[in-house]
């Protein structure tokens, strides 16, 4: 039994005196509901985040984490830092790290392995661009990244991997997916994840969508079968809006 989940990305918004208003205002509005609610914050905010949150069943979330244990590697965080202000859920290749940060598939594999050996569960992001999808290359290009992301990861392991599916043509430019789009591709996504690891395993994974999902879309989303949550850009930056796609 999947229970939905829905997380927002803040991405590189709010000070931690905006988290903090954030937080204060969503608390009093979530009143708790069958949908699992995370916040993915900016590093400074987590832990203003953490202690606002403290006994609710809303989670928390970082945006990226590096894969060494500690290192000198300036400017990164490690899995410890982040499990040590009780970080429950972790982004990872991101379709913005990977253009601007040169995350690969690789380094989203060192990241995954990482964070499976932690108490942090992944939200490993996949999907392809408009060019992709225009030359049909879509579901190949989804399926390598699965594939690679994923790679020398065992069931056992995988039944907490969060995948979302966020095709980049959708991602902040207001243009979402249509249920039916989204719909075929996390079907897509969970067929491979039977190839991968068998229907057990499979049938445990949470998959969400990512690309300007808003109130006024999220039941449209929700109720396709193989979507079990999504990953919301813009309009989790807004305490209502975000209430009113967890209540869609
Ligand atoms: O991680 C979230 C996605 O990039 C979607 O962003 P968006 O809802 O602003 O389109």
């Amino acid at each position: 039994m999947r229970i939905p989940f829905i997380a927002g990305n803040w991405k590189m918004f709010k000070t931690k005196a905006d988290a903090v208003k954030f937080a204060e205002e969503f608390k009093s509005l979530y009143k708790g509901t069958d949908i699992q609610a995370a916040i993915c914050a900016p590093f400074t905010d987590l832990e203003a985040l953490a202690e606002i949150f403290k006994g609710t069943d809303i989670k928390i979330g970082a945006q990226n984490v590096h894969f060494a244990d500690e290192g000198a590697y300036t400017g990164e965080i490690s899995v410890s830092m982040l499990e040590e202000i009780g970080v429950d859920f972790c982004i990872v290749g991101h379709s913005e790290r990977r253009q601007y940060f040169a995350e690969t598939d690789g380094t989203v594999n060192l990241k995954m392995k990482r964070l499976l050996d932690s108490s942090i569960r992944p939200i490993m992001c996949v999907g392809e661009s408009l060019e992709e999808r225009d030359a049909g290359k879509a579901f190949d290009r989804v399926r390598s990244q699965l594939e690679q992301g994923l790679a020398d990861i065992d069931a056992e392991a995988a039944v907490r991997i969060v995948i979302a599916y966020e095709p980049i043509w959708a991602i902040g430019t207001g243009r979402t997916a249509t249920g039916e789009q989204a719909g075929q591709m996390c079907e897509f996504i969970r067929n491979t994840l039977i190839d991968l690891y068998g229907e057990d395993t499979a049938d445990q994974v949470i998959i969400q969508y990512g690309g300007s999902v808003k109130p006024a879309n999220a039941a449209e989303i929700m109720n396709m079968a193989e979507i079990d949550g999504a990953l919301v850009g813009g309009a989790s930056l807004k305490a209502k809006d975000f209430m009113e796609i967890i209540d869609f």
